[in-house]
């Protein structure tokens, strides 16, 4: 029996005490189509003992249904939950799964490998510490791999462990296992990651996974669950306070409460804060929660805030301290990954969602885009499906944000298409641009921008171009 064991049976307070205070790391498994993310995930799970008996049996039942594989049970299964995603044999959106060691608690985003699903692995991806990149070792680093690579380190993910997988297909050949490591090296030596581990595994047959293998004795290593419970990571975490008001809470005429959740930072009963972009002042009189008044709360935490003095503070807005403003401006400079069918324009009119605010703005210009096998900048007027790319950024008012290397949740935006409400784009901002530098010698009159823009806002089926 485990020790976790021994204590759920015993003490279950202590028990979930001890679990309550591990360090929670967040992983992305990313890599091409069918290297084995899911059985991957699958045999993590089995092989630390985290899967139910009724589980088991209900995999064992479909395995034989699903014929995928001509082993017992296919533990990729218990991964690939979704019913179309078991009949295609395909990930198909971001799975995320919680299970815990001894050490620590984890939560693995599983995230499809198919080429038009680039956007969901850029929503997995925004959120986690580390990257298992899975390389099917018959076929070398792929296209996907260097793809999710390139996306992993635009996202600021720093730690990377490539896990060499179906070594079992190769004969579990040293040389197969040191080229790939050898072409990766070569290839991410450009990329912003600060540590990257190399674990030749077979997740079907359990090499190196949970247990060590005996069939690599040229390995020295760690088995791959031994990197993730050791593992130290740096997280990007800026401890200015920000709290993006979601939605102001006016029950009565006594009560006006500032809802959401802190992006970075804490907060105390008594601090000053400053509300953006008004710039007005006031000090916290209370911070409330689900579970009643507390004192002092920190970032992730879902609060309202009310205030001394009745300052003019609406959705949207931004909760600061004042002498940790964040940048405020209508232009800035960001990185994009573009996700849907139709091509990212320049000139057209979006809204651009950061944080809780939404305001219309457009691209200005593409500075380049990025080739994600070479890593090459290329020269681009627009950004097509799954490409990403660095823009300048005009919106028609000033947002408050972080650059994204210094807060993921204030640095990060998304595109949204004005007609069809849909989300066509994310992007990290990398700077911000001073509004005047940009492009603008206009030939048009105040009138005449003012009047186009309200064109634009009501009727923007007739797609009129941005005048400036
Ligand atoms: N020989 C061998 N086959 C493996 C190994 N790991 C996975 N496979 C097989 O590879 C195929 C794909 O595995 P999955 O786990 O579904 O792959 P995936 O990466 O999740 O695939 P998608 O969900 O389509 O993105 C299945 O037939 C697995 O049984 C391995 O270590 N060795």
């Amino acid at each position: 029996m485990s020790t976790s064991t021994a204590l759920i049976a015993s003490d279950i307070e202590a028990y979930l005490k001890v679990h309550e205070n591990k360090d929670m790391l967040r992983i992305l498994t990313c890599g091409s189509v069918d290297d084995g993310k899911s059985t991957l995930i699958g045999r993590l799970l089995f092989d630390s003992k985290m899967i139910f008996e009724d589980q088991m049996a209900a995999i064992e039942k479909d395995s034989k249904r699903f014929n995928t594989t001509d082993e017992a049970f296919d533990l990729a299964l218990l991964v690939d939950g979704l019913q179309s995603e078991r009949e295609q044999g395909i990930t198909i959106d971001v799975a995320y799964r919680y299970f815990a060691t001894e050490q620590r608690k984890f939560i693995i985003a599983d995230t499809p490998g198919h080429e038009q699903y680039t956007r969901n692995m850029a929503t997995g991806a925004s959120t986690c510490d580390l990257a298992i990149i899975l390389i099917d070792a018959r076929h070398g680093v792929q296209v996907q791999t260097r793809r999710h690579s390139y996306i992993c380190s635009l996202l600021g993910i720093k730690h990377v462990v490539v896990a060499i997988n179906k070594m079992d297909a190769v004969d579990y050949e040293q040389s197969v296992y040191q080229n790939i490591k050898k072409d990766y090296r070569e290839f991410a030596e450009d990329l912003s990651f600060e540590d990257v581990r190399f674990v030749p595994i077979s997740a079907l047959r359990g090499d190196n996974v949970v247990n060590e293998s005996d069939k690599m004795p040229w390995y020295p290593g760690s088995t791959l669950m031994k990197l993730l419970n050791t593992v130290s990571v740096t997280r990007a975490k800026s401890d200015a306070f920000r709290l993006q008001v979601q939605y102001v809470n006016r029950p009565n005429l006594d009560f006006r409460g500032f809802c959401g959740t802190i992006g970075a930072g804490d907060i105390r009963v008594g601090d000053t804060v400053a509300s953006l972009p008004s710039g007005k002042e006031s000090k916290v009189k209370s911070i409330v929660t689900f579970d009643g008044d507390i004192e002092k709360a920190s970032a992730g935490m879902a609060i309202t805030l009310t205030l001394e003095d009745e300052i003019d503070v609406s959705r949207g807005d931004m909760l600061v301290r004042p002498h940790q403003k964040p940048h405020s401006s209508s232009h800035f400079e960001a990185d994009v990954v573009w996700m849907t069918e139709e091509a990212l324009h320049v000139d057209r009119e979006y809204a651009i969602k950061v944080g809780s605010k939404s305001v219309f703005g457009h691209v200005e210009t593409v500075n380049y885009k990025v080739d994600v096998n070479t890593l090459e900048q290329q020269e681009a007027s627009q950004l097509n499906l799954n490409e990403i790319g660095n823009c300048h950024f005009a919106l028609t008012a000033a947002v408050q944000f972080d650059e994204y290397d210094v807060n993921r949740n204030t640095g990060a935006f998304i595109i949204i298409d004005r007609l069809t409400n849909v989300t066509v784009g994310a992007g990290m901002i990398r700077k911000p641009l001073d509004a005047k530098s940009s492009k603008s010698d206009s030939q048009y009159s105040a009138f005449e921008v003012e009047f186009n823009a309200l064109v634009r806002k009501h009727y923007p089926h007739w797609d009129a171009k941005v005048i400036r």
